[in-house]
């Protein structure tokens, strides 16, 4: 029998969209998830994945923080790896420019550090991160994977093709819909999952965006597209600038307000970085594809009557 518990005063982050989640069971065990600390609202708990991919989310999150020259100073080993091939290339981010770096860290969440908690009779360590949704009383979150190619440069074979066999949609729209959750006012949560955002091709995903940006009410609908796009435009402006970066099987999440006693007010964040490379001087035309395919998409919601 395994042992199922968590710390005293944590939970399992109800507001979770994609990702390892405790509803998932591996080889008997439930997966781990992110967690919240009952007594600090405004953070999240998110588990540090396995080999490269925490690694190189860790080497991400530290250098936006704490700046390149004092990771390197501290001796943070900042870098990152893949074993999706069993090759180990480490990256550490000494090329990566300060502007770039300055700029990436206004369009993602902070990070406050690493914390170790036992989960289910096992020590795990936590990527402690600012919590998106929780300066809203009742969100409506949802996760957009973006660009059009979601496996990285040392993904083998077997992984491209998972990949690419997922959704096969993605090389033309840009952007998979990992799925949403919206606070209706009754204490009700309605969730989509991955599924939801499968269903959804090149033919129709306006309607999947649509059935999102709608929730709060058909009136605010405008308002809320409008004010998404122009975040999308403050992620957009960074791309265009920046070259230190490479970004595969990242998301933007979506987050605005419900209560309609209050304004939309929508945050749109970068989100998971298990798989970033560093840019060489390239833009990432992988990421700026799906954010120019996600901006028509959304403007063509406008014109709607
Ligand atoms: N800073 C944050 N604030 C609020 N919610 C977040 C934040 N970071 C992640 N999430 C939530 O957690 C979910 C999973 O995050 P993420 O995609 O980073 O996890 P993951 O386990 O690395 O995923 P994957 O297995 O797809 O690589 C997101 O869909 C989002 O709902
Ligand atoms: O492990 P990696 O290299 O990071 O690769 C995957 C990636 O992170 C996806 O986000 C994930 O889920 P979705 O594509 O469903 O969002 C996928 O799950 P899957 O193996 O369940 O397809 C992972 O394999």
């Amino acid at each position: 029998m395994v042992e199922e518990s968590l710390p005293n005063d944590y939970d399992w982050f109800i507001d979770q969209i994609a990702g390892h989640h405790p509803s998932v069971i591996k080889n008997g065990k439930r997966e781990i998830g992110i967690l919240k600390n009952r007594n600090d609202p405004s953070i999240i708990l998110k588990p540090k994945q396995s080999g490269g991919r925490g690694e190189c989310e860790v080497s991400v999150y530290s250098l936006l923080s704490a700046g390149r020259t004092a990771s390197l100073r501290n001796g943070q080993k900042v870098s990152s790896n893949s074993t999706t091939s069993g090759k180990n290339k480490w990256f550490d981010w000494e090329h990566a420019r300060e502007e770039d770096i300055q700029g990436l860290a206004k369009i993602t969440a902070k990070f406050h550090g690493l914390q170790t908690l036992r989960v289910d009779g096992e020590d795990h360590e936590f990527m402690v991160l600012t919590d998106m949704t929780s300066p809203y009383t009742r969100p409506a979150i949802l996760d957009i994977k973006v660009g059009k190619r979601t496996y990285d440069p040392l993904a083998d074979r077997e992984k491209q093709e998972k990949e690419v066999s997922k959704y096969p949609a993605l090389e033309i729209i840009g952007f998979r819909l990992l799925g949403y959750k919206v606070h209706r006012s009754n204490n009700q949560i309605e969730s989509k999952d991955k599924e939801w955002g499968k269903s959804y091709d090149e033919t129709n995903v306006e309607k999947g965006l649509y059935e999102f940006f709608s929730a709060r009410s058909v009136e605010d609908t405008k308002e809320v597209v409008s004010q998404s796009i122009v975040q999308i435009d403050r992620v957009t402006e960074w791309f265009a600038a920046q070259r230190s970066f490479h970004f595969f099987a990242s998301s933007l999440l979506f987050v605005y307000e419900m209560d309609e006693t209050k304004l939309p007010n929508i945050s749109v964040s970068m989100i998971d970085f298990s798989h970033v490379f560093p840019a060489e001087g390239h833009p990432d035309e992988n990421y700026e594809h799906g954010l120019i395919h996600l901006r028509e998409r959304l403007q063509s919601l406008l014109s709607r009557d």
